[in-house]
C-alpha cells in the first residue's frame, strides 16, 4: 500500500529538509511545492512578464514547461529542459515569489500539477502503481491533498526560523544576520498567508513545533506522527 504524507508550515519551520529526510527514510519520492512556486517566478522573471499583472502572468504559469525531480536525495527542478534547482533559492526569487503564490489563478494551476504528482506517486487510478510521497508546502494538508494518510503542521517560533534561515543565508545567526532576513521568512509568510492559511492546523492535521528540537529530533517527531497513524 502507498502511503501520501502531507507536510505545511511556515518559511524556515524545516519543511523541505525535514521532508525530505522523512522520505529517504520511508523509501517515498519527494515533492517540493514551494519549489514550484519558485520555478514559477523564475520563468515569469525569464519571460519579462509584469509581476504586477495578474492575466499575464496566470497565462505564462499555464504554459511553464516544469518537471518535477521526486527524488529526495537530489530532487532537480528543470524548466524547459534546463536545470534551475539552484537559481530558483537565490535572493531575487525568495522575494518575488508572494506575488506569483498570491495570483489565486496561478494557484488554480499549479495545485492541479501538483495534484496529478501525488496521484502519480500513490499509484491512483490511471496512472502506474507508485511508491507513495511526502508532499510539503502551505496548503498540501487544507487544500491539495486534504485526503493524505498523515497530515502534519511543522511550525517553530519565529525566532527559530530567522535563525535557522539566517544560518542559511548568511552563515551566522547574530543580529545583522537576522535583521537581514526578515523579509524573507516574515514579510513573506505574511504575504503568503492572505491567501493560505498555514500557522494553525486544520482538524486532523497533527502539530510538530520543532522550535527546541534539533533537526534529527524533528525529523525523528514527524516519523512517530507517520508510525502512529499510518
Ligand atoms: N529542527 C531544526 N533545528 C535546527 N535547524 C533546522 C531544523 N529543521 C530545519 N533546520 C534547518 O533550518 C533551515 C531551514 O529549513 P528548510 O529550508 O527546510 O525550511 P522551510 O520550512 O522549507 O523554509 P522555506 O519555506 O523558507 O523554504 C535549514 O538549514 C535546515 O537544515
Ligand atoms: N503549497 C505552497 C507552497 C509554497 N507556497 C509559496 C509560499 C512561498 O512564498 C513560496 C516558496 O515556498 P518555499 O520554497 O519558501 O517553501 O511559495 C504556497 O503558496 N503554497
Amino acid at each position: 500500500m502507498t502511503l501520501v504524507v502531507a507536510i505545511d508550515g511556515p518559511s524556515g519551520s524545516g519543511k523541505s529538509s525535514v521532508s525530505r529526510a522523512v522520505a529517504r527514510e520511508l523509501g517515498l519520492a519527494y515533492l517540493d511545492t514551494g519549489a514550484m512556486y519558485r520555478a514559477a517566478t523564475w520563468w515569469c522573471l525569464h519571460t519579462g512578464v509584469a509581476l504586477d499583472d495578474a492575466v499575464a502572468v496566470a497565462a505564462e504559469v499555464r504554459r511553464l514547461p516544469l518537471a518535477m525531480g521526486v527524488d529526495p536525495s537530489a530532487p532537480a527542478v528543470t524548466v524547459g529542459g534546463t536545470d534551475v534547482s539552484a537559481e530558483i533559492r537565490e535572493t531575487r526569487i525568495s522575494e518575488a515569489v508572494s506575488k506569483v503564490a498570491t495570483n489565486l489563478d496561478v494557484r488554480e494551476e499549479l495545485r492541479l500539477r501538483q495534484r496529478a504528482a501525488i496521484d502519480a506517486e500513490r499509484g491512483a487510478d490511471g496512472f502506474a502503481g507508485g511508491r507513495g510521497v511526502v508532499a510539503e508546502g502551505r496548503d498540501i494538508t487544507t487544500v491539495v491533498a486534504p485526503d493524505a494518510d498523515v497530515r502534519v503542521l511543522l511550525t517553530a517560533s519565529e525566532e527559530a526560523r530567522l535563525a535557522r534561515r539566517a544560518l542559511d543565508v548568511h552563515g551566522t545567526a547574530d543580529a545583522t544576520a537576522v535583521e537581514a532576513t526578515r523579509d524573507q521568512v516574515l514579510r513573506r509568510d505574511a504575504d503568503d498567508s492572505t491567501v493560505v492559511q498555514f500557522h494553525v492546523a486544520a482538524d486532523g492535521v497533527v502539530t510538530v513545533d520543532s522550535s527546541h528540537l534539533d533537526f534529527e529530533q524533528t525529523v525523528r517527531a514527524v516519523l512517530d506522527v507517520v508510525a502512529a497513524r499510518a
